[in-house]
């Protein structure tokens, strides 16, 4: 209950309380593996409120920005060419730079303002994506699309973090020394497992805003995942002052809580390769899987789903590619199909032997391979060979009704 609750969270609510945030007085905070759940104390009705945070305690990239211009050196012209992940991340791995080193190397310069929300989130041992896999890890991913995405992801932190560290450098060296790669990915991870699109802290709200940058919202980013849980995020005014300062934002729940049960948010439909790349976890037979499949050189990424969604637009691409290849040949459309439905097998029992090694290297691993990362990766690879399975059965349906053609135009076709 709330008087259980730990010191950190106390003193969060105290920081959020006065800053203007509210939380359900019948919502408390437990701690668990993953950080922290939120649970109720008493049956909570649809429609109430569970926690709201005014946008004045956002940490968007514009707080992040004003806070690296207050303490950096002449930092105008790099800060405007850093990406908002850059400007929150590094702003994140400051309050814990700026709180080991010596105070008088931090001088009069300003504080960050976040502390109390960043002593709640997990702990860098408890993050659980790519970034922070060991090599053993990373390696059990071969053969599956998630290795080739995850070492992209390392890279892609990695360049940052060292544009960022650069700029740090020129203002101290001993800050420099503490913004560290660790660190940097521990930002990034709060960031991709947390953060809501800055189209929804508008007074007209929108999930598709092609300018959106990502906002970690306090106290709103506390509640877990549950695929379909009826929730809404509301904007509302605070004071019924028409200023967007004045704005909060608000989790709703759409349906009863019952007494001590989770209170959920919904993180929208994500496959399980992207809860593992952002969130560090992935939903047993996740019905937004899906397997991606690119043919040789082409460039054109298809996601086929568990319905078999996208196989059409592969036999199209296949088809296309075998046309080039027969150039003036002519050839029946029954016979194009059988090839192009050939091709396609042929691609899919390499896809499917992959996956059927990756899984039986990742059931006895080798080297330092953590239990419940191994579990997602097995959750992860079920569903890659779900979907395959799906194509595969398609194709066999397929290549039945090509044969069917191809008999009703008096050919048999030989194998
Ligand atoms: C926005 S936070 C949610 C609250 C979080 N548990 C905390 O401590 O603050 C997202 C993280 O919570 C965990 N999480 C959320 N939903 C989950 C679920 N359904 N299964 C496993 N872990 C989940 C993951 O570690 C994820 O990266």
């Amino acid at each position: 209950m709330a008087s259980n609750e730990p010191a950190s969270v106390r003193a969060f609510r105290e920081w959020f309380s006065a800053n203007g945030g509210s939380i359900h007085e019948d919502a408390y905070f437990e701690r668990e593996k993953s950080g922290m759940g939120v649970y109720a104390k008493k049956g909570i009705s649809n429609g109430q409120t569970i926690v709201s945070c005014p946008i004045s305690l956002a940490v968007t990239d514009q707080v992040a920005r004003d806070y690296l211009v207050a303490v950096l050196s002449d930092p105008h012209q790099l800060l405007e060419k850093w990406s908002s992940r850059e400007l929150i991340c590094s702003y994140i791995v400051m309050h814990w730079v700026s709180q080991e080193v010596n105070p008088e190397e931090n001088g009069s310069r300003p504080k960050p303002l976040h502390g109390p929300y960043l002593e709640i989130l997990p702990p860098a041992p408890n993050l659980k994506t790519p970034l922070q896999f060991t090599d053993a890890e990373i390696d059990l991913l071969k053969g599956t699309n998630l290795h080739g995405a995850a070492l992209d992801r390392i890279e892609e932190r990695s360049k940052e973090w060292k544009r960022c560290l650069s700029l740090i450098r020129e203002t101290s060296q001993k800050w420099a020394d503490a913004f560290t790669w660790e660190r940097y990915k521990t930002a990034a991870t709060y960031l991709s497992s947390r953060a809501f699109p800055s189209s929804l802290l508008s007074s007209s709200p929108s999930l598709s805003d092609p300018n959106s940058t990502p906002v970690l919202l306090p106290g709103v980013d506390s509640l877990n995942h549950s695929r379909g849980q009826p929730v809404s995020w509301v904007v509302s005014n605070l004071s019924n002052a028409p200023t967007e300062e004045r704005l909060a934002i608000s989790l709703v729940s759409r349906a009863d809580i019952h007494p001590n049960s989770e209170i959920l948010n919904n993180y929208g439909l994500k496959s399980n390769a992207e809860l593992i790349l952002g969130y560090g976890f992935a939903l047993p037979k996740n019905p937004e899987d899906t397997l991606v499949l690119k043919l040789g050189s082409s460039s054109v990424r298809h996601e086929i789903t568990r319905s078999g969604d996208g196989i059409e637009e592969v036999c199209q691409e296949l088809a296309l590619v075998l046309k080039q290849q027969l150039a003036e040949e002519s050839i029946e459309d029954w016979d194009l199909d059988l090839e192009v439905l050939d091709r396609f097998k042929e691609m899919m029992e390499v896809v499917s032997s992959k996956l059927y090694h990756a899984g039986a290297r990742v059931e006895e691993p080798e080297g330092d391979v953590q239990a419940d990362v191994r579990q997602m990766m097995l959750t992860y690879i079920a569903g890659q060979l779900d979907v395959s399975k799906v194509i595969l059965q398609s194709l066999d349906e397929r290549w039945q009704k090509a044969l069917q053609v191809a008999e009703e135009q008096g050919v048999e076709v030989e194998f």
